[in-house]
């Protein structure tokens, strides 16, 4: 596999702040939220250290893409919000980083997310009403993620996701991810289809079958 040319811009770390953090499970933890300079794509992502992340042996990663309707409002339409709050739990166990990208709708944008959502409900599945609006499955470049781990100084990692492409583009970005561990499977009557598609078009490795 082709590891492409380090860029030679510094990425520095802006900012870091100790955020107190509560899940919807009731769960307590401390997050360290990073903010950035020189990132690639020069979007404001957040890198929220968990745990004892700068000391652990694997600290597991998680590359959480926005998604405001998923993670703020709760719709069940996607996995996005139980995905977010069982990242931080694991991630605090273990020490690790959760890598919140600014990359709403697969990198689309809110609008179009939505957009893509009334064409859903027209019948097309997730990556068909992408394509009627003349985007790719997914846009997403986490090139980015990969530059807030090395301003870490952490560049071996385990990667939380049922999503080979973010192991892939981790890798081909330099950094050593040792292997992939599964994410729940938060599976209700509104996001069955959705789930589907994502087994069907994208490889989304699940741990049960839907
Ligand atoms: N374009 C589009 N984006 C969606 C849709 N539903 C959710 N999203 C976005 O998809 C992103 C979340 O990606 P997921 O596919 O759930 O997860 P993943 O990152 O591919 O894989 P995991 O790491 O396994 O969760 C967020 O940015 C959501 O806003 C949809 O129907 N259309
Ligand atoms: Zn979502």
């Amino acid at each position: 596999m082709k590891v492409q040319q380090r860029s030679r811009e510094k990425i520095l770390i802006r900012t870091k702040i100790r955020v107190p953090l509560i899940t919807s499970a009731g769960r307590e933890m401390t997050g360290e939220v990073h903010t950035f300079s020189g990132l690639s794509d020069g979007l404001e992502h957040l890198a929220i250290g968990l745990g004892n992340y700068s000391a652990a042996t694997r600290p597991l990663v998680r590359i959480h893409s926005e998604c405001l309707t998923g993670d703020v409002l709760g719709s069940a339409r996607c996995d996005c919000g139980p995905q977010l709050h069982e990242s931080l739990e694991r991630i605090s166990e273990r020490g690790g980083v959760l890598l919140y990208m600014r990359q709403e709708g697969r990198g689309i944008g809110l609008y179009n997310k939505l957009d893509a959502y009334a064409l859903q409900d027209l019948g097309y599945d997730t990556f068909e009403a992408n394509r009627q609006l003349e985007f790719a499955d997914d846009e997403r470049d986490y090139r980015p993620a990969a530059q807030m781990l090395e301003a870490l100084g952490i560049t071996h990692v385990d990667v939380l996701t049922n999503n080979p492409d973010k192991v892939v583009q981790l890798r081909r970005h330099g950094i050593h991810v040792y292997g992939m561990e599964r994410t729940g499977v938060f599976l209700s009557a509104h996001n069955r289809r959705y789930l589907e598609a994502k087994v069907r078009t994208t490889r989304h490795e699940l741990a049960v079958r839907i």
